[in-house]
């Protein structure tokens, strides 16, 4: 099977990332839409306060040019009836001046434009030419666009023809209007300045600025304009431009039908940039805290839904540790997945140390007796060495075995094994450690026995031996060593010694038990 590289990742990362990342995102994504929806609302907003604002202005500039020309009908009317009167002809101009602050100079001319009254007398305008002939020349009501005055000043001049009573044009009344001067226009205009960054202007046919709040743009010519185009289109709307110096605008616009001029009100996209600035800070400072609670609420419960499955994924790593199952039952498990896992880990579990047992039974016992085998004793004896304080050792050998085998066959010789070690056993205490250390030899262990108790159970085993007949072969004898170790011996002295002692019983004769200390046999059966 190839092998894969163990991955890095654990679930509670996996898991944990996700959900903070999906949080995340969809904090993120509100935010995000939240941001457009206020963006879209402010511009809208901003460009129907400036549609709504520019057709306001456009309808009172209406208004005042509307009455400037009534008012110089007015006074039409009364020159028409007698026009070669020079006095009357001043006494109106002064009125007309004077009747409220609509223009800067009245003037009155004959039909070839020169000026034969005026008003403020100061000016001295008798008797020069009108400076714009298109009144003159059209003998309608008329407003003009801006231009520079006799006396260099700019200014628009509204104006009415005067007619005698046979229709015969004899010049026109009109008035002057200094667009840097105060006038009922520029009072006007002045008394609707606007906040957060609006502002209105004023614009004639042929785009020359007549009023704006900066004085320093009256006069201007303002080209290539969406904003003016649309405005001097006198149709009323809004629009979303960039304005001649290269700002962005949220514009309104409006026409002046009498004069085709044209009013904006526009606002700078910054302005509404820095309000959204504010809004989203403000919102943020709102959602931060909940967002960051919301985030902790995650990884917590991530934590908890991850917590028993990573502990049962280290648990499975280590299913053959001994107290694997106490550790994996103590894990909590909350949810159907985590309680199936534990369940299936359990089960695992004693499957594998069953087999674990099995498989060390198999390794530590000799398969012919069943009894101990050497490294069974070796593992014993790791653990009693520390912890007890005497090890009597009886070593066994059965006595002319090799004519059982002789006599009777391997496989009697076998069987007989088997019956030595079954008698052993019933001869032992539980506590006792019988072991099969070589073809016809055994070892007891007896833990925590005197001499002399391991002196009489030797005695007992030799006895039950020597007086049971096994089948096919009879009656056989065993020799027996018994010898004791103390704290602090050398273990394979005392085997040795138990070896020696065991010798030392064949040596007389067989079937008897020769023990240390005593050093003396107990004799034969007889
Ligand atoms: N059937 C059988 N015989 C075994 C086994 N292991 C060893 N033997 C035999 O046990 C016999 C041991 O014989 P010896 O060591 O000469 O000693 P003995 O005949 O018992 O004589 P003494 O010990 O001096 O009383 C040999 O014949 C081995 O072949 C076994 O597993 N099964």
């Amino acid at each position: 099977m190839p092998s894969q590289p163990k991955p890095r990742l654990n679930l509670r990362i996996v898991l944990l990332t996700f959900a903070l990342f999906s949080a995340a995102v969809t904090l993120a994504n509100t935010f995000w839409v939240m941001f457009k929806i206020q963006k879209r609302e402010l511009i809208e907003n901003a460009l129907e306060g400036n549609r709504a604002y520019a057709a306001r202005i456009a309808a009172a500039v209406e208004g005042v040019l509307s009455s400037d020309l009534d008012r110089l009908e007015y006074g039409s009317a009364i020159v028409s009836k007698n026009f070669s009167d020079r006095q009357l002809l001043a006494v109106e101009a002064r009125r007309l001046l004077e009747q409220d602050n609509s223009f800067n100079s009245v003037l009155i001319t004959n039909a070839d434009g020169t000026i034969v009254a005026s008003a403020p007398e100061r000016l001295q305008l008798n008797g020069q030419s009108l400076q714009s002939r298109e009144p003159l020349e059209r003998r309608k009501p008329l407003v003009s666009n801006a231009f520079h005055s006799i006396t260099g000043n700019l200014v628009v001049f509204v104006s009415q023809p005067v007619f005698d009573a046979n229709g015969q044009y004899l010049g026109l009344v009109g008035g002057a209007l200094r667009l840097e001067q105060q006038n009922t226009l520029q009072a006007l205009m002045d008394l609707n300045r606007r906040q957060n960054g609006a502002y209105v202007y004023l614009v004639d046919s042929q785009r020359r600025v007549l009023y704006h709040p900066d004085p320093q743009q009256i006069g201007r010519l303002i080209d290539h304009d969406r904003i003016v185009d649309a405005a001097l289109s006198q149709a009323n709307g809004s629009l979303q431009a960039v304005d001649r110096d290269g700002n962005e605008m949220l514009a309104g616009y409006a026409g002046i039908p009498s004069s085709r001029w044209g009013i904006v009100s526009q606002q700078p996209m910054a302005v509404v940039q820095e309000t959204l600035s504010v809004t989203a800070l403000k919102v943020a400072k709102g959602i931060v805290p909940l967002g960051l609670l919301g985030l902790l609420l995650i990884w917590w419960s991530g934590s908890r839904i991850s917590n028993p499955l990573s502990r049962l994924a280290d648990s499975a790593g280590r299913l053959d540790v001994p107290e694997s199952y106490e550790r994996i039952s103590a894990i909590p498990v909350d949810y159907l997945e985590s309680w199936q896992l534990r369940r299936a880990l359990l089960l695992s579990v004693s499957l594998l140390q069953e087999k674990i047992g099995r498989l060390n039974h198999q390794a530590q016992s000799d398969p012919l007796t069943g009894l101990a085998n050497r490294r069974a004793m070796q593992d014993a004896l790791t653990v009693w060495l520390e912890s007890k304080k005497t090890i009597a050792v009886i070593s066994v050998d059965i006595d002319h075995f090799k004519r059982v085998n002789d006599t009777f066959g391997h496989d009697v010789g076998d069987e007989t094994l088997r019956s030595v070690a079954g008698l052993m056993k019933q001869n032992s205490r539980p506590s006792d450690l019988l072991c099969r250390v070589g073809g016809e030899e055994f070892v007891l262990l007896l833990p925590d026995s005197s001499i002399a108790a391991a002196v009489d159970i030797a005695e007992r085993l030799r006895l039950s031996i020597a007086s049971t007949a096994l089948e096919a072969v009879g009656h056989i004898t065993v020799s027996l060593g018994v010898a004791l170790w103390r704290a602090g011996d050398s273990m394979d002295d005392v085997f040795q010694k138990a070896d020696q002692l065991l010798y030392r019983a064949k040596q007389q004769g067989r079937n008897q038990v020769v023990a240390e200390q005593e050093s003396s046999a107990t004799g034969p059966a007889s």
